[in-house]
């Protein structure tokens, strides 16, 4: 099998709020075609790393990098280059309520394209159809429920064909089935169009179904404490903190256990 080529590479990143530390140390590498996962306890700095990741949040110390450019170093030019091939789903961030589904996925596309208002239309037809939502382009996102508003949502982030697609707690507040089939058009994204996938979330079960790679951070010692494939942590890692979250406290490495996620899990797990 080819080497991953790397997305993004985080080097020695420590994160604060002023004097506040939040994280610090982390080196980790995300590779393409990875659904990374940033995992860790209420708390720990997940959502503040992805600030970190998406131009939101200058580092205290320490490097992203987006393939050659050192991000939070570039110009902003550059910078904003970079942005250009990313898509963000906040967990807040959804739909303009005033909007149809087809008017929010033109939203960026009118801003950031030359397309013509037919091509715009078309391409938001195409991005719906992508994410299962064919015919609903009138629809207001009032009048579809939470699963189809996450799907639309993740439309519109994939408006401009984003190269990493970063999302926040995709599946807060919706019920199992459609957090499951959420996590099959995530995985879907990722084999179709190749897409790196950066996932903030603590479902476990979506972490072993999606998540090939991860960064687990520990909200004590304040640094990230494994990575890694979260099947293969699951298997391996001996640390109980590590285990007592990826087994929703059910062992902390004294005796073997099986996938708290089940048969996904262990049918997934290498
Ligand atoms: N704007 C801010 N100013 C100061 N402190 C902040 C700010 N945002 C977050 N924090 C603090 O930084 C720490 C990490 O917060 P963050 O939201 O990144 O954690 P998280 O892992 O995403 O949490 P959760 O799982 O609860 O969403 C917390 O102690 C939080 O109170």
């Amino acid at each position: 099998m080819a080497t991953p080529e790397p997305s993004i590479v985080v080097k020695d990143l420590t994160m604060a709020y002023g004097s506040f530390v939040v994280q610090r140390d982390l080196t980790f590498t995300v590779n393409q075609g990875d659904i990374f996962i940033i995992m860790g306890g209420s708390g720990c700095g997940k959502s503040t790393l992805m600030h970190h990741l998406t131009g939101l949040k200058e580092p205290a110390t320490g490097d992203v990098w987006y393939g050659k450019v050192n991000f939070w170093k570039a110009t902003v030019a550059e910078r904003e280059a970079i942005m250009r091939k990313v898509g963000v789903l906040y967990q807040s961030g959804a739909l303009w309520s005033s909007m149809t589904l087809a008017e929010n996925i033109a939203l960026p596309l009118n801003e950031y394209t030359d397309l013509t208002k037919s091509e715009i239309q078309e391409m938001a037809s195409l991005k719906l159809a992508l994410v299962g939502l064919s015919g609903f382009e009138d629809y207001y996102p009032s009048e579809i429920s939470g699963g189809m508003q996450k799907r639309a949502g993740l439309a519109r982030a994939m408006a401009l064909d984003p190269k990493i697609l970063f999302f926040d707690e995709p599946s807060a507040g919706l019920d199992p089935v459609s957090a499951h089939l959420l996590d099959e058009l995530i995985l879907e994204l990722r084999d179709s169009l190749g897409t790196t996938i950066v996932v903030v979330t603590h479902e476990l079960a979506s972490i072993f179904a999606i998540g090939n790679n991860s960064v687990f951070l520990d909200p004590e010692s304040k640094t990230m404490i494994a990575g890694g494939d979260p099947n293969m942590l699951l298997k391996q890692s001996r640390d109980p903190k590590v285990r007592r979250f990826l087994t929703r406290g059910l062992d902390d490495g004294t005796k073997p256990v099986s996938s708290p996620a089940g048969p996904a899990a262990e049918r997934d797990g290498q």
